[in-house]
């Protein structure tokens, strides 16, 4: 089984305008609300790729049965804390005359140890050896920089895989626990490394990481993306398409990798089938989940280089 673990969900409000006008009223073309939070994207992708997924993490206790609505409509399992507070609207500004895409997100809810430890002994309670467990996304207030690596500690006692997704001192502390992989797109890879925008500076910035047995895909939105692990290096250039949004365009690429994993697939293919879905996504409004379909009309366009 794949779980996904959100402990700052989000419903995502997009708003499309022709252009954002500051300190102006500015009235938008349309507008949509999509259930978010990485691992929630994550979890919407696997589905739609035909895979059991079940939805862990935080959930404010206020709006939950919205939360909960959207991702029966998915057909998602599952399994959150509820905690005080609503989980906030993260707002997403398309301009569509610029091609510009701004993301608002919010602190959201406030959570603390005790709700962590609860989290963590739930989780703990329903993964084995053979199951893979995706932890993305910020921290909720409350919460230690150390949380992933506490969880991911606590983790791989049971001999579960890890997906790590974060950014900052959550990213760097998360690394020490040793993931299986971790997916920072370039600025997050920024605030844990010092590191120039080219392969070989990112390769050299990698390194440390890799080194110490961690897979690193390092996105790189319209320039495509990046793995590297100890033996293999694999580059992709992205797919020309028409972009209507990038929201969890990273999130799709780690849905592909949690299944590659959880299915034993070579690295590579994992690779290709993240370009896949993360082009399908981004021709997608909102943070919507591509089809499956969506994804394999992408997959044999895919070109892998060998570096
Ligand atoms: N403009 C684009 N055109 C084509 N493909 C794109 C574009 N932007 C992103 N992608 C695809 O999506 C992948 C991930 O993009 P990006 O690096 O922006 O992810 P991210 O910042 O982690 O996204 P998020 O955090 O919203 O999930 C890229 O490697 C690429 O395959
Ligand atoms: O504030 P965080 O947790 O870093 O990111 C939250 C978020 O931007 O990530 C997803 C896209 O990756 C969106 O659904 C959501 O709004």
């Amino acid at each position: 089984m794949i779980y996904t673990v959100t402990l700052n969900p989000a419903i995502d409000k997009t708003i499309v305008l022709d252009s954002l006008n500051l300190g102006h009223v500015n009235r938008s073309l349309f507008s949509r609300d999509d259930i978010g939070g990485k691992g929630i994207n994550v979890a919407k992708v696997i589905k739609k790729l035909g895979h059991n997924v079940v939805a862990m993490g935080f959930i404010g206790r206020e709006n939950s049965n919205y939360v909960y609505k959207k991702l029966y409509e998915y057909g998602i399992c599952c399994d959150f804390i509820e905690v005080d507070g609503e989980t906030r609207t993260n707002i997403k500004i398309v301009e569509e005359r610029e091609g510009r895409f701004t993301d608002i997100n919010q602190l959201g809810f406030e959570t603390d140890n005790f709700d962590l430890e609860n989290l963590i002994k739930r989780i703990k309670s329903r993964v084995n050896s053979n199951d893979v467990v995706v932890l993305s996304g910020s921290l909720p207030k409350g919460l230690n920089v150390d949380t992933y690596k506490i969880m991911i500690e606590k983790l791989k006692e049971i001999g579960v895989k890890i997906i790590l997704d974060a950014e900052g001192e959550a990213l760097r502390k998360g690394i020490e626990a040793g993931p299986l992989l971790i997916k920072p797109n370039l600025n997050e890879l920024k605030t844990i490394v010092n590191c120039g925008e080219s392969l070989e500076d990112i390769k050299k910035a990698v390194s440390v990481i890799v080194d110490k047995g961690i897979t690193t895909v390092v996105s790189m939105g319209e320039k495509g993306a990046i793995l590297f692990n100890k033996d293999e290096c694999f580059y992709s250039k992205p797919i020309k398409v028409d972009v209507k949004s990038t929201v969890g365009a990273g999130d799709s690429m780690v849905a592909a990798f949690a299944i590659g994993i959880h299915d034993n697939l070579p690295f590579e293919e994992s690779f290709r089938l993240s370009i896949a879905a993360s082009t399908a996504k981004v021709t997608k409004e909102g943070s919507q989940a591509p089809d499956r379909n969506e994804i394999l009309k992408y997959l044999e366009l895919v070109e892998i280089q060998r570096r």
